[in-house]
């Protein structure tokens, strides 16, 4: 019988951005030796070159996969997004062609929680401003302006897996924390869910933890700023779209705030080489990082390990627990079995056709397991070996199929 599920070796792993060496030590370690690997985002035009034969893509938050790169990704199976945010994926066109994301949502929370409590200190204090008048030889040695941060009010919107770490750790230091969230959440300690609108004007601190999405597009403006607090600070460690950068920098002109931290900006340098360029450059009150929340030596062995492992899965046996984008199927190891992984479309008749295939072929299906989602349909259907290369020839042919491969 001719192989038909592909050799370890020839699976291609192009990672991208200099993802963690844990990532490659598990994947090699379960036989994935055919690993690419770059410290660096690519070029598009030579992305586009390098993803054409990979069957696996890891990247973190500068990698745009567009529907282009998606076109020219023939052989791609999944993508692994060793982060957090899933937002520089056209999810829709990955669902379209069968390409299952995944991603880390938990390993790099607490990195980024500690260090908004970090910044809610140091900006309280006015230490960015002293210390850069340091730097330049002045002694700006004062109490005005430098406050505890015990007492006061933190505003989360966004009570995620963030927002809600970050409540925790603020009411350890004695902070009252409300929050915001569109959903209704269960509060952490003391904390209290409040509206949008009553948030942005009790709150001496407002730190935003939303995901991107239209609905959080520029959703701190002029406005927004204008019913903060005079004197309160903002920060922003969630995405670059969420706050209208220029309405910031104009309060903080008009000394209508009186700080603030910002990690993630709407554009930001593609690698060390691009000048970073932004309005808050000129603000000695405000602390400028370059989106490294989340970037500590442990969130990102962790999501090394956390990604490719989802990787390997979804190679080895086809789950999919836990993807971004595509129905949940959670499957043990298929022993002596073959399994087909059939991707479709989720349109009427599509199941009724594939097992049609298997009765007028007299090929007895041992396991099935179906999982849809409003697009998409996953089917790992699991049969005798001596039966799989037919199974798989024919069921590719079935109308509605994106893809389909076989495992043994
Ligand atoms: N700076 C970094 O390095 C870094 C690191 C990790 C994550 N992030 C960003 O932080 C974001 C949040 O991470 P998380 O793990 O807490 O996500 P999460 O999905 O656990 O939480 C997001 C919360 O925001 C809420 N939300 C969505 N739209 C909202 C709106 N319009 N108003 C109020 N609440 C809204 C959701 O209901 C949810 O509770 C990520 O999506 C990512 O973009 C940045
Ligand atoms: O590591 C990165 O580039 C992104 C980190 C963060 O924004 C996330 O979404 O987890």
């Amino acid at each position: 019988m001719a192989k038909v599920s592909l050799d370890k070796s020839k699976i291609k792993f192009l990672l991208l951005e200099g993802v963690h060496q844990s990532a490659v030590d598990k994947l090699t370690a379960a036989g994935y030796t055919n690993v690419e690997y770059h410290k660096t985002a690519l070029p598009e035009d030579e992305l586009l070159e390098r993803i054409k034969d990979a069957h696996f893509v890891g990247l973190r938050s500068r990698t745009q996969l567009t529907r282009e790169v998606f076109d020219a990704a023939e052989k791609l199976i999944a993508v692994g997004c060793f982060c957090i945010g899933t937002n520089q994926v056209d999810l829709q066109a990955a669902q379209e062609k069968g390409v299952a994301v995944f991603n880390a949502p938990y390993s790099n929370t607490r990195s980024v929680a500690e260090l908004v409590i970090a910044e809610a200190i140091l900006l309280l204090r006015g230490i960015p401003e002293k210390n850069a008048v340091c730097h330049r030889g002045g002694w700006q040695k004062s109490a005005v302006g430098s406050f505890e941060i015990r007492g006061k009010t933190l505003g989360i919107i966004g009570y995620g897996s963030i927002g809600s770490q970050v409540s925790v750790l603020a009411e350890s230091l004695g902070m009252k924390v409300i929050f915001s969230d569109v959903v209704t959440k269960l509060p952490l300690g003391n904390a209290e869910q409040v509206t949008q609108s009553e948030l942005l004007s009790r709150a001496d601190i407002v730190s935003l933890h939303v995901p991107e999405l239209a609905s959080t597009k520029m959703m701190i403006g002029a406005n927004e700023i204008a019913a903060m607090k005079q004197g309160a600070i903002l920060i922003n460690a969630s995405r670059g779209t969420v706050v209208d950068i220029d309405a910031l920098a104009k309060a903080l002109r008009e000394e209508r705030l009186a700080g603030a931290a910002i990690d993630v900006f709407p554009v930001e340098p593609k690698g060390p080489q691009d000048e970073f360029v932004s309005p808050l450059r000129e603000f000695d009150n405000v602390i400028l990082t370059p989106h490294i929340g989340g970037s500590t030596m442990e969130a990102q062995a962790n999501i090394g390990v956390e990604v490719a492992e989802k990787l390997i899965k979804y190679s080895d046996n086809g789950t999919t627990t836990s993807s971004v984008n595509f129905p949940e199927v959670a499957l043990s190891s298929h022993g002596n079995v073959h399994r087909l992984l059939h991707v479709h479309q989720n349109v009427p008749g599509v199941m009724s056709a594939i097992n049609k295939v298997f009765s007028e072929n007299n090929i007895n299906i041992i396991g099935q397991h179906l999982q849809t989602n409003e697009k998409v349909g996953y089917v790992v259907i699991e049969v005798d070996a001596a039966n799989s290369e037919t199974a798989l020839e024919k069921v590719r042919e079935v109308e509605g199929t994106i893809r389909c491969r076989v495992l043994f």
